[in-house]
């Protein structure tokens, strides 16, 4: 019988992402074995550059996918929100499992709350999305840079460089660390990054006996949330960097997409919510809107503005 060889990142969430998909196999039944290769990619070595800058997807993958080229490794597990917008023809995601919660957390210091930061505050996040709508509620606060792993984000708040940090509420719930979360933020106004809180598990595409496998943890209405949320995606920013919200749920048969697009000053934010039955028709139906409502301008303008950085 095969033994499958499962790719991760070395940071303690993927390696936890990791495991808890070699548990959901186990108990779905699957009685192969498998076991963890550590791949360091780009992302983790090159912490000084800003994630907006580098479109904050690509660089978690390419060295995964050439361990997986190589068939040095079956599968992979990542957290979907790191992966581009397209992928190559050679992989495709085998397995969507169910997702974590999507939302985003404020961790502020000591406890303090989005409400009472004063004028000049500083929140840290690496996202132009999360700066942009955190300036839109609270236009007196500062945003800046923070790039790392989890653990290390929390450990630069305690340190004193930031009032407050945005983090997603799906990488704290899976650390079993939600306890440091002063405020879930809501998600109607904070709309999440595409794929935020969901796995992705991706193979090679020819490889049909990993693919059947990995179909035994597959979650049908996060696999079409998120199919919905990345081809909205692809038809308003390709290159995945802009500001850009996107969160798809599922409910009687009905796709519910709440898609957002800010500038980077948070002064303009679009929002559209669209309804339908298939992932192409409401990613077009919410694409289309928002670009009547000037979101393709949105969007040349803040990659503009983070690319002059
Ligand atoms: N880009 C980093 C990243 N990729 C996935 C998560 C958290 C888990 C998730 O969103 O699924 C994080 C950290 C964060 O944004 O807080």
């Amino acid at each position: 019988m095969r033994s499958f060889i499962i790719g991760t990142r070395e940071s303690k969430l993927a390696v936890t992402q990791a495991k808890w998909v070699m548990e959901e196999l186990k108990k779905a039944g699957v009685p192969n074995e498998f076991t963890l290769k550590y791949i360091s990619t780009k992302g983790d070595r090159k912490q000084n550059v800003s994630l907006a800058k580098v479109g904050g997807t690509g660089i978690f993958i390419q060295d995964i996918e050439e361990a997986l080229e190589k068939k040095e490794i079956d599968f992979a597990v990542h957290s979907m929100k790191d992966l581009p917008a397209m992928l190559d023809d050679r992989f495709i995601i085998g397995s969507v499992p169910i997702r974590e919660d999507h939302r985003d957390a404020f961790i502020g210091r000591n406890g303090i709350k989005l409400a009472d930061l004063q004028e000049g505050a500083i929140i840290g996040t690496s996202s132009a999305r999360r700066a942009a709508q955190i300036k839109a509620i609270l236009p007196h606060v500062e945003t800046k840079w923070i790039r790392g792993a989890v653990d290390a984000r929390i450990k630069q708040l305690e340190e004193g460089k930031y009032d407050g940090i945005i983090l997603a509420v799906a990488g704290l719930k899976r650390l079993g660390i939600e306890k440091v979360i002063t405020e879930y933020l809501p998600a109607d106004t904070f709309i999440p990054a595409v794929g935020q809180g969901a796995l992705a598990i991706e193979c090679r595409s020819e490889d049909d006996e990993t693919k059947q496998v990995l179909r035994t943890i597959n979650d049908v209405n996060t696999e079409t949330a998120a199919i919905t949320e990345r081809i909205f995606v692809r038809l308003l920013d390709e290159e995945d960097k802009a500001p850009i919200g996107a969160y798809a749920t599922v409910e009687n048969n009905d796709i519910i997409l709440y898609a957002s697009v800010a500038s980077i000053n948070g002064e303009q934010i679009l929002t559209f919510t669209a309804k339908g039955v298939s992932p192409e028709e409401v990613a077009t139906t919410a694409a289309n809107e928002l670009m009547k409502k000037g979101a393709k301008e949105l969007i040349e303008e803040a990659k503009w503005e983070l690319g002059k950085e």
